[in-house]
């Protein structure tokens, strides 16, 4: 444990935020966005898609269960910075290996403790998505707005290509029924799982895979994956899964994987004014009428004008908070996507059938 050291949260509009330094001494800058899952921190920190995002998680204590080798969606920490109101330096879990200022440390990551969250996030509901700095070795406010000043907007802003993998691996036996092209925007390891789990052999291509080296793999099915950052910054992205879908192969977009599908059929996306991160986002599934209890992570979403004036797409899935476009497919195709988590780790498992469902279209196509 150490002696708490202040630590200054500065937002791009002035606002300011004083606590003490949790994890690395140091500057982290990012988008700021909010969290209000009360379990799961340490899959949410590792979920690739909150790359360049400082998060604020809403439940009040951090860090009490510690941290654990299996409980990570990739390969360390994604988040840009951690804002809390209680951050616990001692945790209580057998099966816990270390602190998560232990591990924050390790993997270099910034954050801010003893901040009122309620009225930060009372703050960025109303005022809507910007940027923000945290400090523990600059607490001068001029020099902290000067450096805020330099970081660019989420908006255009492309990502993935900083958390996605550069070269192809495969995950599951060869001998499995199904072969699934992913395409890794960003991957959180639990798709990959979940799929495995149903009898997938995977392999994980780069997003710079060429629709040659994807028929080559001679998949029964294509899996779009999450990421971070703004969809319509990826052109050629979009352009490769246009070809995907001209190839009519069954294909299951997740989040990302979700906004660039819809990017390629002609169909725009928007930043939302606050994003929707949290485990309990309850959607609408229109086709069967049935709700589901969700996982989400995102600030981009897919605009329902666009939808409206597309013959080819049906909106099968909303968002029943604020009536967000939440899943969609193309009709008399075996080709869906979802703007949530199916695969939620951590969060409920309401959404698996989507997996079954991708599973069934497979098996479909290979007959
Ligand atoms: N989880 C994701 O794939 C996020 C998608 C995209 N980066 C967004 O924020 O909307």
């Amino acid at each position: 444990m150490h002696e708490k050291q202040p630590a200054v949260l500065l937002l791009e509009d002035g606002t300011r935020f004083d606590g003490f330094a949790c994890g690395k001494i140091g500057t982290t800058t990012g988008e700021i966005a909010f969290n209000t899952g009360m379990t799961g921190y340490q899959e949410v920190f590792t979920d690739p898609s909150y790359y360049g995002q400082i998060l604020v998680m809403t439940t009040s204590h951090i860090g009490n269960y510690g941290v654990h080798p299996e409980e990570v969606e990739s390969e360390g920490m994604k988040i840009a910075g951690l804002v809390t109101k209680k951050f616990s330096d001692i945790y209580s879990r057998t099966a816990g290996v270390a602190s998560l200022g232990d591990y924050m440390e390790t993997e270099e990551r910034v954050g801010i403790s003893d901040v009122d969250t309620r009225a930060l996030v009372r703050h960025i509901r109303s005022k809507g998505a910007m940027n923000a700095i945290i400090s523990s070795e600059i607490l001068d406010e001029k020099e902290l707005m000067n450096r805020l000043q330099e970081v660019p907007s989420m908006e255009g802003l492309e990502l993935s290509s900083f958390v996605a993998t550069k070269e192809s691996y495969e995950v599951g036996s060869e001998e499995s029924e199904f072969r699934v092209a992913l395409v890794d925007f960003g991957v959180k390891k639990n798709i990959v799982r979940c799929l495995a789990e149903r009898g997938c052999f995977v392999r994980v291509f780069p997003m710079t895979v060429s629709i040659e080296e994807l028929k080559a793999f001679n998949p029964d099915g294509v899996m779009l994956s999450n990421g971070p950052g703004d969809p319509s910054a990826m052109p050629e992205q979009i352009n490769l899964v246009k070809e995907i879908i001209n190839w009519d192969i069954p294909v299951f977009g997740i989040c990302l994987g979700h906004q660039i599908f819809a990017l390629s059929q002609g169909l725009t996306t928007a930043k939302m004014h606050n994003g929707h991160r949290g485990l309990n986002h309850p959607i609408k599934n229109l086709i069967t009428g049935k709700s589901e209890i969700t996982s989400q992570n995102h600030g981009f979403v897919v605009t329902h004008e666009s939808l409206e004036a597309h013959s080819a797409i049906e909106l099968t899935h909303i968002h029943l908070n604020d009536n967000t476009v939440a899943g969609i497919r193309l009709k008399g195709k075996p080709v869906f996507t979802v703007q949530y988590h199916p695969e939620a780790s951590a969060g409920p498992h309401d959404s698996r059938y989507l997996f079954d469902d991708f599973i069934s279209n497979m098996k479909t196509f290979k007959s």
